[in-house]
């Protein structure tokens, strides 16, 4: 049962700026995808690390792979990402900018245009249904699939970003961060940013990526993955620290995370403390709130238990998000009256 601390997380109004679909499904889903495909024999241990596990970066890859086996036809991706939806909204995100890598399988006849398409329908029966959010769609590119991918998931990102009617909103640089170079995708992004495309880019996930960091960030991108090695004590540098800096751009903190993903030590080492006492934007994210048994709730409970935030300081924090968002004007405007009408009753 809630206690009444649980209660005040769960009632606040939240922005979740980044989460990866696949990595977000949750333990009630992956029981029906698991009896949907018992040929796999797949078992839910390999889809989720739970309390007081930590795995090594390769091993976390390794569970999206059997998630990806599990999710491989429209009709597992309309399922997956409506569920995914109505879970955030429960847990009292607002507005929501979930990500996806388009997938093509040969067998199921899924194609890039249409893992797209079906994700921006099951955005589009949520709406109808009148789930209590808002939700728009960041295209990812895997970097591991190299330049030319690159290349052609920007296309299709553009085309969507004509055709979705605001719905689709920019691109996501992500995948195992120990494989390929940023380099090679720099044409790819900067065409992407040419477009309109916003960048929302994994940078500086794990130690000695600090040239491609240097690289990245001239884009400059608009919001940064992690950056949990971008600062001198973990290895960064302060000419990082300065561009970060300087052009002001958002970093996406996901605690659990990096602790159970073994990229940072524990909770209370983690790089939120260094941004945020120097007052710079940050904002609290799942990641992969299926995969690392989290939710929102709970990682901004865990900040404020571990870094002593107070509820005013919380609210802050929840509310600051709603101007990193890539959502039109417009939409920010809505998102402050809502926070400003929530505020009185949850905030004592
Ligand atoms: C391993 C670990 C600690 C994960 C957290 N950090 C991550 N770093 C980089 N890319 C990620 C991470 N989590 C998810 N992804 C990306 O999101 C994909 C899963 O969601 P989707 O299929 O794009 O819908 C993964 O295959 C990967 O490309
Ligand atoms: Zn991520």
């Amino acid at each position: 049962m809630d206690t009444e601390a649980d209660l005040f997380y769960r009632l606040l109004p939240k922005v979740e700026l980044h989460a990866h679909l696949n990595g977000s499904v949750s333990s009630e889903t992956m029981e029906t995808l698991i009896k949907r495909k018992p040929h796999l024999n797949i078992e839910h241990s390999m889809t989720a690390i739970r309390r007081g596990q930590r795995r090594s970066l390769d091993e976390c890859f390794q569970v999206f792979k059997v998630i990806h086996q599990l999710v491989d036809s429209e009709e597992d991706i309309l399922m997956v990402a409506k569920a995914v939806i109505q879970e955030f909204a429960a847990d009292g995100v607002k507005y929501l900018e979930l990500r996806s890598t388009p997938r093509e399988v040969t067998e199921t006849g899924l194609t890039k245009q249409r893992y797209i398409e079906t994700v921006l329908e099951a955005i589009r029966q949520c709406k109808q249904e009148e789930v209590d959010i808002d939700v728009r769609f960041i295209v990812a590119v895997d970097r591991r699939h190299g330049p030319l991918v690159a290349m052609e998931t920007v296309k299709l990102a553009e085309d969507f970003l004509l055709s979705s009617d605001g719905v689709v909103v920019g691109l996501d640089l992500s995948g195992d961060p120990t494989v390929g170079h940023g380099k090679d995708l720099l044409s790819a992004l900067e065409k992407a940013k040419n477009c309109g495309l916003k960048l929302a880019l994994h940078l500086s996930e794990v130690p000695s990526q600090r040239e491609e960091s240097e690289l990245l960030l001239n884009l400059p991108p608009d919001r940064i993955g992690h950056g949990t090695f971008l600062h001198p004590e973990f290895g960064g540098s302060d000419s990082l620290v300065d561009k970060v800096c300087k052009q002001n751009i958002p970093i996406e903190m996901c605690l659990t995370s990096n602790v159970k993903g073994q990229t940072v030590p524990s909770y209370d080492k983690h790089h939120f403390q260094y941004w945020y006492k120097r007052g710079h934007p940050c904002v609290l994210c799942t990641d992969d709130k299926g995969v690392f048994c989290t939710d929102l709730s709970q990682e901004y409970q865990l900040a404020a238990s571990t870094f002593g935030l107070t509820q005013e300081a919380v609210w802050m924090l929840s509310q600051q998000a709603i101007g990193y968002t890539f959502a039109p004007e417009p939409i920010k405007q809505r998102l402050e009256k809502k926070w400003a009408e929530l505020k009185q009753q949850i905030l004592q």
